[in-house]
């Protein structure tokens, strides 16, 4: 069976003009697994009220981050997406879960090249239901519609594969060389508590609470928050970062509900009055440099750790196409393809 490989990542907005970014903030937020409340309070919530406001200020911030060749998360999937194809012998395409690069366009473009079985990689470190489940199951259902005979495999989350580990490790300790830093704060995406618990596959054990995370559970093949964690530790440990002058925090929140806590800006600032002089910020939530990481840290960030006295605000880049990070990501698929080969 002829094998191709479909990357997969968030998407961005076409322009950074309040129109596109509407358009694009639209399709994201009516999409049932990130706004999870019945269609119609979803809709009027989106539609009647964070569409009417957010589209002008998500615009601006999206303008300063903007590059000439497009939207950084775009630009820099690509890059990888085209350096892994010069590892792989079998066709490697992109698509992003909203916007225009569809994962329908995706599944085609490899199909039209003969492709019958795919290998579906979500650029996800971490399993979320807004990000992870909601690429393979919309995967799946066109499969069903338009490519019934086509054979799809998802890759999980691949939080704490050593390799990983390794990987992302290794480009922290290059980026801090030289750099002032008294305390790494390790900044993911936030979720709203709830989404925790609709994922605890046991439903009972995820009480977002200070143990549960902690506490070995089946739980956690589907647990953001005790990825996010693992993360930390796992990076804290190999870089052998000081208990204490590490931690996590989770950004990005939309709305009132709660979101997983201690939230980044909150972190920051009391990190500053704490006496805090400089920090290093590294985002291991997103695999392609974005808004979230260009635009609410490496500026919203550092201006809030400035503003509360701090001196050196470190960002650490995302791996996006870094050689390593390639060479992992190209070895997982031909691994994946000569099994298929041998069984
Ligand atoms: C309920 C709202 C949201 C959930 C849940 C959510 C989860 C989530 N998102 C990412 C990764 C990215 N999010 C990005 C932007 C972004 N996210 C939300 C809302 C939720 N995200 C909004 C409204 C936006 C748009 C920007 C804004 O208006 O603030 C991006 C950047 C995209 C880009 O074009 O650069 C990424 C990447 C993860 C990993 C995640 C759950 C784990
Ligand atoms: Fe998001
Ligand atoms: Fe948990």
């Amino acid at each position: 069976m002829k094998k191709g490989i479909l990357l997969v990542n968030l998407g961005s907005p076409e322009s950074p003009e309040p129109k596109d970014v509407k358009k694009y903030l639209g399709e994201f937020l009516m999409d049932e697994r990130v706004i999870d409340i019945p269609y119609i309070a979803r809709a009027a919530l989106v539609k009647g009220i964070i569409l009417k406001t957010r589209p002008k200020a998500s615009a601006a911030a999206y303008k300063k981050i903007w590059w000439e060749e497009g939207s950084p998360l775009i630009v820099l999937s690509e890059r990888l997406q085209n350096k892994i194809q010069k590892q792989v012998e079998y066709p490697v395409a992109l698509a992003m879960r909203y916007g225009s690069m569809t994962i329908k366009k995706g599944l085609q473009e490899l199909v039209d090249k003969g492709v019958e079985e795919v290998l579906l990689f979500p650029l996800y470190p971490q399993f979320a239901m807004a990000t992870t489940e909601t690429i393979t199951v919309l995967a799946e259902e066109l499969r069903q519609e338009f490519f019934p005979s086509l054979k799809i495999e998802s890759v999980p989350a691949f939080y704490n594969k050593a390799d990983y580990i390794e990987v992302l490790s290794n480009s922290i300790k290059r980026h801090l060389e030289g750099k002032k830093y008294d305390h790494v704060l390790f900044s993911y995406h936030g979720v709203p508590e709830r989404h925790i618990r609709k994922s605890d596959v046991t439903q009972s054990h995820c009480k977002i609470d200070k143990s549960c995370c902690v506490t070995p559970s089946k739980a956690h093949e589907y647990c953001y928050k005790h990825q996010c964690l693992e993360v930390t530790r796992l990076v804290g440990e190999r870089l052998q970062f000081k208990k204490g002058a590490f931690s996590t925090s989770f950004q990005s929140r939309l709305g009132f509900d709660p979101w997983l806590q201690p939230y980044t800006d909150r972190t920051i600032e009391r990190l500053g009055k704490n006496g805090v002089e400089n920090m290093a910020i590294i985002t291991p939530a997103f695999v392609s440099d974005c808004l979230e990481t260009l635009e609410e840290i490496a500026m919203e960030g550092q201006e809030i750790f400035h503003e509360m006295g701090g001196k050196d605000f470190t960002t650490v880049p995302c791996l996006n196409d870094d050689d390593e990070f390639v060479a992992l990501l190209s070895k997982w698929i031909n691994t994946w393809a000569e099994s298929k080969i041998t069984a």
